[in-house]
């Protein structure tokens, strides 16, 4: 049993129960996704989102924000791809089933925050997020130069961009997919609304032919993306307590 006034510094570091409620709406409804992560069982399930009923604008809101922000992914990619001296429609075809999808984060006010976080340390499994987040603040990225947590200080109008572990990978660790978390707090309720831009669940995740060469070999052996996503979901939502699958796992080592 922890008391605030015992609990071990890394005791955070450890802690598998998120201080949040989730609600997950896919932008495309109707998409397939692994029912395993057995990577013999070639099962697929169909997605679908549930609406409430009580909220009639609700649907058409969410649909709108996850256009907009998939257009804004698609540009981002673009980008980063140039500044890698890739094409900028380089990985453009692996959203053809995208699993993309806005996420509603409620973190409630919590009684011991020292105990608790509202989403412990991880690293998106996707290409790209981008986050909105309300004023309360909690958002921190690990940073190991500077010597741990940084908070990202919410900005009113501003979107935080998180590269993700797909990109990681694609860039054959030209970029590094973020390790962040989310501080809880007693007084005030918080709200962040990621959208996660994720690749079809077929798609092999292997480092940019363009970027691998004799002299800077692949870093990263492929792996399936939707037996990855569906082996960190199960790991995620039923707290199991050892973490499901990372990029490193997939690491060809030196
Ligand atoms: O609440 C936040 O600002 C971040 C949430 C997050 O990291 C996630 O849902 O993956
Ligand atoms: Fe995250």
């Amino acid at each position: 049993m922890y008391s605030s006034t015992t609990v071990d510094k890394n005791y955070l570091e450890t802690v598998r129960m998120d201080w949040k409620e989730v609600y997950d709406c896919l932008i495309n409804e109707g998409i397939q996704y692994p029912s395993t992560d057995d990577p013999n069982d070639f099962d697929l399930w169909t997605l679908k989102n549930h609406w409430p009923q009580s909220l009639p604008h609700f649907r058409e809101t969410i649909a709108e924000y996850g256009a907009k922000l998939e257009k804004l992914s698609f540009k981002l990619l673009e980008l980063i791809s140039l500044s890698l001296g890739l094409p900028g429609d380089k990985f453009f075809d692996c959203f053809e089933n995208q699993l993309s999808l806005v996420r509603l984060n409620y973190y409630p006010p919590c009684p011991s925050p020292d105990l608790a976080l509202g989403i412990g340390p991880h690293k998106d499994p996707c290409v790209l997020t981008i986050v909105a987040q309300d004023d309360t603040g909690g958002l921190q990225v690990k940073n190991n130069s500077v010597g741990g947590w940084v908070p990202i200080e919410p900005i009113p109008g501003a979107l935080v961009v998180n590269v993700g572990d797909v990109f990681q990978v694609w860039s054959n660790d030209k970029y590094d997919s973020a390790i962040h978390r989310a501080t809880v707090n007693s007084q005030k309720e918080r709200y962040s609304y990621p959208f996660f831009f994720f690749p079809g669940h077929d798609i092999m995740v292997q480092p940019a032919e363009e970027l691998v060469s004799e002299k800077d070999p692949a870093k990263y052996k492929p792996y399936n993306f939707g037996k990855y996503y569906s082996n960190r979901t199960r790991h995620d939502f039923n707290k199991e307590k050892v973490a499901g699958k990372e990029i490193h796992d997939f690491k060809i080592s030196d």
